[in-house]
């Protein structure tokens, strides 16, 4: 069984020798548009690549084009112009053979008030032709079980919570065994014990080999749980790769972000640090921030830019007493203001 890269997982380097053969793409689109009545481009020129296996998040502020994009690769709508594979399959053209093994939750899903969860789920399975109605009790259930509702089955879907809806959707996307989960805002509405129940499942669902595509327009949610993202602005990609690569989009070939030592020989720990490049150097209390530099220093001999352990090392060789010492990570919202030059600051 396929399993993802852990979220976040640091390392590989964005190049296109690094990219997964087109076989191995669970979506890819190229040039994907979407002009609606009046000309405004909803979707503009979209080449996406999401890797099977992955984790995508498909980051992006309201009306940025992600809803627009999941109706064009599910067949819901036409593209104006460009084209879409969907599990290596032209889409919509190979929609019956394609959306089968697809799961989605697009915009919440539809469900019956007055019936119980579990009748909800037998209604949607016994309105797929492909499922076999004498096992349909046990897919049922173990619907309701991989979702963490199998004890509130027989409760009125009208009385369940956000969160729970949201589990029941997916079980109902989850009643066939899928190769890809499309999941539209799955968190939106929800408060953070259901936010973190959805992501929780999320990553169950990976580390069984689903490639998960999931929208957002929350950063941190994608930070969590994604192993890659493609972040949208205004109908066009701004960029997409690793969690971990974007993050070394802000912050240079290393990847490292702000330096902070804590120490009582707060005066030594900046001596040191200037001798080695770091700039920036600030001193609260026992801390000492600053910026690695981020290509080699002027010191003779200095090849490499400087990695924080050889930092690390000089200032104990010093003699600094280093009681704590890491760098910061960069997180999506960096990555979004430096390469759009805009907050991503949405409506939560
Ligand atoms: N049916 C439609 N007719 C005309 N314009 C539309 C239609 N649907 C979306 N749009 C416009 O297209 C743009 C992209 O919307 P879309 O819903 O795809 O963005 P989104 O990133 O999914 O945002 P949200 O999270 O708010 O849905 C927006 O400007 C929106 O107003």
């Amino acid at each position: 069984m396929r399993q993802p890269p852990a979220p976040g997982a640091a390392g590989a380097r964005p190049s296109a020798s690094d990219d997964p053969p087109a076989g191995d793409r669970a979506i890819e689109t190229r040039g994907l548009t979407k002009a609606y009545r009046g000309g405004q481009l909803a979707v503009d020129g979209l080449d996406l690549a999401v890797p099977r296996g992955s984790v995508f998040g498909f980051l992006g502020p309201n009306g940025s084009g992600k809803t627009t994009t999941i109706r064009m690769l599910m067949g819901l709508i036409d593209a104006t112009a460009g084209s879409a594979r969907v599990l290596g399959q032209p889409m919509p053209a190979a929609g019956r053979r394609v959306l089968p093994k697809v799961g989605a939750l697009i915009e919440g899903p539809a469900l019956y008030g007055f019936l119980s969860g579990r009748d909800n789920l037998w209604r949607f399975d016994a309105a797929d032709p492909g499922a076999d109605p004498r096992t349909r009790t046990q897919r049922v259930g173990s619907a309701l079980e991989r979702v963490g509702l199998a004890a509130a089955a027989g409760k009125k879907a009208r009385a369940y919570s956000l969160g729970m809806k949201q589990r029941l959707g997916l079980a109902a996307a989850l009643l066939q065994p899928r190769e890809l989960l499309v999941l539209d805002e799955p968190t939106n509405g929800l408060d953070p014990q259901g936010m973190r129940e959805i992501r929780t499942l999320v990553r169950e669902l990976a580390a069984d080999g689903t490639t998960v595509f999931l929208s957002s327009h929350l950063l941190d949610e994608i930070e969590q749980v994604c192993t890659h993202a493609a972040v949208m602005a205004r109908g066009r990609l701004i960029t997409q790769g690793t969690v971990a690569d974007l993050s070394a989009t802000v912050l240079g070939p290393h990847g490292h972000g702000r330096l902070t030592v804590t120490t009582p020989d707060g005066a030594d720990a900046v001596r040191v640090l200037k001798e080695h490049g770091v700039t920036g150097l600030q001193v609260t209390d026992d801390r000492v921030t600053g910026d690695l530099p981020a290509g080699p220093s002027d010191r003779p001999g200095d090849q490499a830019p400087l990695e924080p352990a050889d930092v690390n090392a000089a200032l104990v060789h010093a003699g600094v007493r280093v009681r704590a010492f890491g760098t910061e990570r960069a997180s999506l919202e960096d990555v979004f203001v430096h390469l759009t030059g805009e907050g991503f600051d949405v409506a939560g």
